[in-house]
């Protein structure tokens, strides 16, 4: 993080262009939507350098977002760190050879891919997301990661929803590897 910006004034930066929807996609769920901060341009500055600090900090090869939010961050941080980026797509959307992981979701189930031949073996990669809610989207990623004979170097997210436990339940697929969250609510 650059010196001129602590770590509780980004917090507060991120925060405030972060907007609660209730009730969206489906009753009792309070959406986080991004939008806000995408279309504030110091906003999105801010948290593009915070991740992008952390694949020189944890010496990561790939960085790699998944589909669909985690593609509009995960792409300028790894152009901002020089790094490559690896797309994870819902399944279905890839051409060629490809590994799945099935998973749940807040709001229902989905399942995940990369292509075969996207990481090299011992690639150190670091995932990259808007929200880690119950953990499954996170848990699947790690899980391709490691199928694909590479490394977990790290999952970063903007926001935590604490009170759905995603943190407890990457523990085991983290296997000591950090999780960065921005916020955490
Ligand atoms: O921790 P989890 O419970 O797995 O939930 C988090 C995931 O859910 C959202 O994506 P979603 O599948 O809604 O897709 P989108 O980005 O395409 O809207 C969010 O962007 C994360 O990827
Ligand atoms: N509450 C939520 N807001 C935004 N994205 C989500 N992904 C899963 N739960 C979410």
């Amino acid at each position: 993080m650059s010196a001129a910006r602590t770590e509780q004034g980004l917090r507060e930066l991120l925060l405030g262009h972060i907007r609660d929807v209730p009730d969206y996609p489906k009753p009792g769920v309070v959406f986080k939507d991004i939008a806000p901060l995408l279309a504030d341009a110091p906003a999105f500055a801010a948290l593009t350098d915070a991740f992008a600090e952390l694949c020189e900090h944890y010496a990561v090869d790939k960085v790699m977002g998944l589909e669909a939010r985690g593609f509009i961050l995960g792409a300028p941080v790894a152009v901002r760190a020089g790094r490559g980026f690896v797309p994870v797509r819902k399944a279905g959307k890839l051409p060629g050879e490809t590994l799945s992981q099935a998973y749940d979701l807040e709001y229902g189930s989905a399942e995940i891919e990369i292509q075969a031949d996207a990481l090299a073996a011992g690639d150190r990669v670091l995932v990259i997301d808007d929200v880690l809610a119950t953990g499954g989207t996170a848990e699947a990623s790690l899980e391709l990661i490691r199928r694909a004979g590479a490394e977990v170097a790290g999952v970063a997210v903007l926001m935590e929803l604490g009170f759905l436990a995603g943190r407890q339940r990457l523990e085991r697929s983290l296997a000591g590897a950090p999780l960065h969250a921005l916020i955490t609510v």
